[in-house]
Parts: structure tokens; sequence; C-alpha cells
């Protein structure tokens, strides 16, 4: 075990025992964290790693500590123990038994926070105020980066913050993932909490508003729920894509919706697509979400990688030289969240080896994902693959012609398009002859649906993601 750890983190470790390997873990936790947050939140863990290295199973307090250290932190243990393993680990929370506080009942989040003492919210060791309303407090204006791919929903964003109720309500974000469309919706909430603090903000992801619906059907309990979600002064909620075939919750959806506009409460939500580009939502809805201000996020351009790694980079306290970032940038281009994978890879790599960062240095750190990057599949390559399968030529991908030999490969293509990469409707559109982002929407739906009914088609497919996949 311990392959994947540099040597100079690895020599401290019991060699092979699971103890060992929680324990780097944990050092590399406290040099990347705050300490007050290290102190709060990692240290009184305590994990159990299977005898095969397997699984990990990390005990934690009480249901609110689980909560928050899997919102926070879970991923990042994952993705350290498993490159310290050097092969994949299953990383699971559970509650101390013994310790889970009787008043607690594990019940939804914020039913639980509800039951919790005030001096417990907020105060209690270092938790930050964050909880109640659902915000990260991290994730603020200050922290998110300006660029051409987000200008727009950020100045959105800004006038919603400064004057809740009036433009732009509801204000719908749409793109695609980890470019910064929950970090907006937070800094939003944050900004206006910093200026007028009695309000009642709650962010909430679209899945645990269903958990809340669902909870309020089984307990009968809808009073309560609506006064919850009636009385607030902004909502923030995420990927809303998620209430597709949800009927009970779209419904109490619309009520919240209607309820809050009325009193001139803002409403902001995200979803990976626009309005109309949801599916099985209910058109009242839909037409709804359409009725304020609908802006994208596009995945940020190169020179706004830079600057994103350049200031995370500093806010962990470490410079990044230019042409470190530029490089970096050049190579992970898909998302923000691939970004900051890269940064923390190489800010660990300097540390692990105390080297300086260097072109070297962010090679070396990034070899896997590099790897991979040289394998990604592009659109271009989707075309030409499909062309040669179908026996046609790759200018009818671009090509204005509409016989079924020819467009219905294009629908192929353009399904691939979508499914394999992670460019968007209007950018695949515009590879393809520049057509319309709905032209690509209609072949994605088209395709999606009779490749469940039709199993050649099925197979056609499979045989093709395999081709592309390698
Ligand atoms: N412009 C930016 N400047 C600084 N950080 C950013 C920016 N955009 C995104 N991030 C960071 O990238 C990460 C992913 O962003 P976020 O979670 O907001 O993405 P998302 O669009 O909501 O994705 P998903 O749909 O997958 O939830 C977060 O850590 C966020 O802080």
């Amino acid at each position: 075990m311990n392959q994947g750890l540099p040597s100079s983190a690895a020599d401290g470790l019991p060699p092979g025992s699971g103890e060992g390997l929680w324990q780097a873990c944990v050092d590399q936790l406290a040099q990347e964290l705050p300490e007050q947050q290290f102190n709060t939140w990692i240290k009184p863990l305590v994990a159990n790693v299977a005898e095969d290295f397997s699984k990990v199973v990390i005990l934690v307090g009480n249901r609110f500590k689980l909560d928050w250290i899997r919102a926070q932190y879970a991923n990042r243990i994952a993705g350290l123990l498993q490159q310290m393993h050097g092969q994949s680990i299953q990383v699971e929370l559970a509650i101390t038994p013994k310790e889970t506080p009787v008043r607690i009942k594990p019940v939804s989040f914020s039913q639980e926070l509800e039951s919790l003492p005030e001096s417990f919210v907020g105060l209690e060791e270092g938790i930050p105020s964050g909880p109640r309303t659902r915000l990260n407090t991290a994730l603020t204006f200050d922290t998110l980066v300006e660029g051409t791919a987000n200008r727009m929903a950020r100045a959105a964003a800004m006038h919603v913050a400064t004057m809740p109720g009036q433009l732009y309500n509801p204000l719908f974000i749409y793109g695609g993932v980890g470019l910064g469309k929950t970090h907006l919706m937070h800094a939003v909430g944050n900004k206006l909490l910093s200026e007028r603090p009695e309000a009642k903000v709650l962010y909430i992801h679209a899945e645990q508003f269903v958990s809340d619906v669902v909870k309020a059907y089984q307990r009968k309990t809808f009073d309560e729920f609506k006064e919850r979600y009636h009385s607030l002064d902004l909502l923030l909620i995420d990927d809303v894509q998620f209430f597709a075939n949800k009927e009970r919750t779209q419904e109490e959806f619309f009520n919240a919706f209607e309820a809050l506009l009325a009193k001139k409460s803002h409403i902001i939500m995200t979803s990976d697509t626009y309005p109309k580009g949801l599916t099985d939502i209910h058109e009242r809805l839909v037409s709804r979400f359409d009725a304020g201000l609908t802006v994208a996020i596009e995945p940020p351009e190169l020179e706004m990688r830079v600057a994103i790694l350049i200031s995370k980079s500093r806010a962990e306290g470490s410079e990044m030289p230019e042409e470190v970032a530029f490089f970096v940038a050049k190579n992970v281009r898909s998302n923000v969240r691939e970004l900051e994978g890269a940064l923390r890879k190489i800010l660990a790599y300097s540390r692990f080896n105390q080297k300086e960062i260097s072109i070297q240095l962010a090679r070396d750190a990034l070899r896997d994902l590099l790897s991979i990057q040289n394998r990604q599949i592009s659109v271009e390559n989707i075309q030409k693959t499909v062309a040669d399968y179908y026996k046609i030529k790759v200018a009818d991908m671009y090509s204005k012609k509409r016989p079924a030999s020819i467009a219905r490969p294009r629908q192929i293509a353009m399904y691939l398009a979508k499914e394999l990469t992670q460019k968007s409707l209007p950018e695949i559109g515009e590879l393809f002859g520049g057509r319309d982002h709905t032209t690509v929407l209609h072949a994605v739906r088209k395709i999606t649906a009779e490749r469940q009914q039709m199993a050649d088609l099925n197979q056609q497919l499979h045989v093709l993601e395999q081709t592309l996949k390698g």
C-alpha cells in the first residue's frame, strides 16, 4: 500500500497499517486546512480501516457533524486516501453509536438544526453560522473570479444581492458541472446577510427539497413545511432539474414559488440546462422559471482559468508562477472543480517533496490527469468515428443535407457529443455547422428515447462508445 504517497510523507508511516494510512491523510489535511477548521472537524474523527483496505469507515459524533463533514470534506478525504493507498478505497461516514445525543433524532438536516439549542448553532466548537441557512460562508463574491464566462450571471447575482425582490426575479442560472453556479448562489446569500443579517435566507439542493416534501407528506406536517419555505426572503435552490418526474414536489415548489414572488421575496435557481431544456417538469413551472432572467455560465476561458489558479493558490498561501498557471490552465479545460483538483494535487506534491512549484513539478503531480486528458474525446473525433461507421462523409456532419441516411448519423453524433464531452448544447450546435442548440437538444432527446426501445440502435451506440473510449 501507500505506493501513491510521495516518499517524504510515506516514510513516517507504520508500513502497511490502516492507522498509518489514516494518519497520513489527517496530516495532509492539517496542512491544507486553517487550524480552527482542522481542530473542529478533522481532528476528532475516528477511522476504521478494513483489513484489506477496501473500505474506511469514519465515525462522527452526531448527525449534524456528519452532514457537515460529508458536504465539506468527504470528497477530499476520499481523494487523499485513494491517492495515498494507490487504489480505490470506499469511504463511509457513520455516527458513533454511543455518542449520538438523544436530543438529535436522525431526521432531516433542517429539522435537526431546529432542534439544536441556539448556542450550539454558530458558536459551539467554532461551527460557522452558515449551517442555519446552509450557506457556505467561504463562497462569496470576493472569492469568485470574474471572466467573460460568468460576467453576466455575476452581474445579475450582484444586483439581486443588493436589491432583492426587484429585478430579475426569479434568477435562473444554468451551465455545466463545476462552473460556479452554486458558488454564485451562496455569494448572493452571504452578501445579503452581511447587509441585512435579519433576512431569512435558505440555500437548498433540489434533492433536499424533495426529501423535505416527502417527510412533510409522511408526517403530515405540511403547515410547518409551508411556514418554513413561504416565509423566506431569499430562496436559493440548486439543480432544479432534479424535480423531474416528482409530481408532488413540483406542486409544492410551485406553491412556494407563487407565495414568495407574491411577497416580493427573491428566488434564485440553478440547473444544468435552460428552462425550456428541462425534461419532465410541468410547463407551468417551466414558464415561471423563465419569467425573470435566465443567464448561462460558460466554461471559463484560458485567462480566467489562469486567474482562478493564481487566486486559489494564493488563498492557500502559495504563489503559483504565471507560466505554471498557464501550463495547468491549458491542460485542464473542462471546469473549475477540475482546476481546483489539479491545484490541490500540485500544492500537496510541492509540500510533500518540499519543492518549488514549477512546470516540471506540475507535470509530475498531474501525470495521471494529463494522460487521461490526452485520451479525452473530442467532438471532431466523434464526428469522424460516426461518419466512418455509417459510411458517410465527415463533411456531412456540418452540411445542411437532410436525407435520413445523413441526418440520422448526424443526430447520433450529436447525442454522443453530449454524452461523452463537456460541451454545452450551443457549443455542439456550433461544431455541427452552426446549428441551433434546439436542434442538438432534439437529436439528444430523440436518440435517448429510441435507444431504450431499439436494441439494434443500442448495440450500434455501444460499439461507437467503446471505439471512442478506446
Ligand atoms: N469563477 C470562479 N472563481 C473561483 N472559484 C470558482 C469559480 N467558479 C467555480 N469555482 C469553484 O469551483 C468549484 C465548483 O463550483 P460550483 O460547485 O459552484 O459549481 P456548479 O456549477 O454548482 O457545479 P455542479 O452543477 O456540479 O454543482 C467550487 O469550489 C467553486 O468555489
